[in-house]
């Protein structure tokens, strides 16, 4: 398949804006380089670009709009006046080429470690899950996703069943059930991130552990975790299909929403959801709770 990529000048104050906004603009990857060209951004969770100078990679179908992506990201008060970018036509081995010399392993919490199925495990006592995540989001990198890891993390899994909604890479799901669950169902609209979730289950030795849904094809049953990395919306507009995954007494965490729109899907959940404190990471949140009974 054939690839087109803009590349845009960044700095610390816009480097993650222009990131989501890629991202909005459908972008299937979106990396940070040094813009002198030295190693690669793989960010530590929590921490913030801080070079002066960043340039912000989005990699899109080659067919996509990129006239539609460049007025979107114009409509940012930063990039309106000053937007520098280039765009490129590639071949798909290019492109996996510089994609994979920057995701490197990343750790969440105590315990876990998202490591590229190609490079060393760094601690091998840990719980590590190895990650290609093909055309599917979910490498860790995103803010959205290190909400949703760091919080499996801190809960007790063992022997639970877990619901992937937006499952992406799988990268949620089979990090539950390397932290102990014993099943994961994952379910989204995209069949690529279907067959992304399999391989990397696969390449975790857990297959056995997971199976993966459309929406329209997913069986009646119900869990003890449903975490749904998503977007505001889909969690609003979809809530009484997430809640109904969710056995009474569950624990459920919601992402991809921005700080902005968090008290909105607070709000419908409540009713519903015995809610904690919303976690906030950059411009993003976690909605999280327990089912009441
Ligand atoms: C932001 S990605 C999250 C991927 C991964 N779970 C993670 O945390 O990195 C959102 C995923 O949700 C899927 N998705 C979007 N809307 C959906 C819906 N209504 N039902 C199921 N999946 C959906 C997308 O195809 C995409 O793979």
């Amino acid at each position: 398949m054939a690839w087109i990529q803009i590349r845009i000048n960044a700095n610390a104050a816009t480097a993650d804006a222009v990131s989501d906004l890629l991202m909005e603009a459908g972008s299937a990857s979106v990396t940070f380089i040094d813009a002198k060209d030295t190693p690669i951004y793989e960010p530590k969770i929590g921490t913030v670009v801080f070079w002066a100078d960043t340039t912000v990679i989005g990699l899109f179908e080659a067919n996509h709009d990129m006239n539609a992506v460049v007025a979107l990201l114009k409509r940012h008060d930063e990039l309106k006046d000053n937007l520098v970018y280039k765009i490129e036509q590639l071949e798909d081995k290019d492109w996996e080429r510089e994609w994979m010399d920057n995701f490197h392993p990343i750790q969440f919490g105590e315990k876990l470690w998202i490591c590229p199925s190609w490079r060393d495990i760094p601690d091998p006592d840990a719980v590590n899950v190895l990650l290609d995540p093909g055309l599917a989001f979910g490498t860790g990198t995103h803010a959205t996703t290190a909400l949703c890891l760091k919080w499996l993390e801190s809960q007790d899994l063992t022997g639970k069943t877990v619901v992937d909604f937006g499952c992406g890479s799988g990268i949620l799901g089979i990090a539950a059930i390397k932290l102990g669950a014993e099943r994961m169902i994952g379910i989204d609209i995209d069949p690529q991130a279907l067959e992304a979730s399999l391989d990397n289950a696969n390449r975790n030795g857990v297959a056995d552990k997971l199976e993966v849904y459309l929406p329209e094809n997913q069986p009646e049953f119900t869990a003890d975790i449903v975490v749904a990395n998503i977007l505001a919306q889909p969690l609003r507009e979809l809530h009484s299909v997430i809640l109904g995954l969710l056995k009474p007494g569950g624990k459920i965490a919601m992402s991809g929403i921005l700080e902005e729109q968090a008290q909105s899907v607070a709000d419908i959940y409540t009713p519903f959801i015995e809610l904690d404190e919303i976690a906030i990471e950059g411009d993003w949140t976690r909605v999280s709770g327990t089912k009441k009974a």
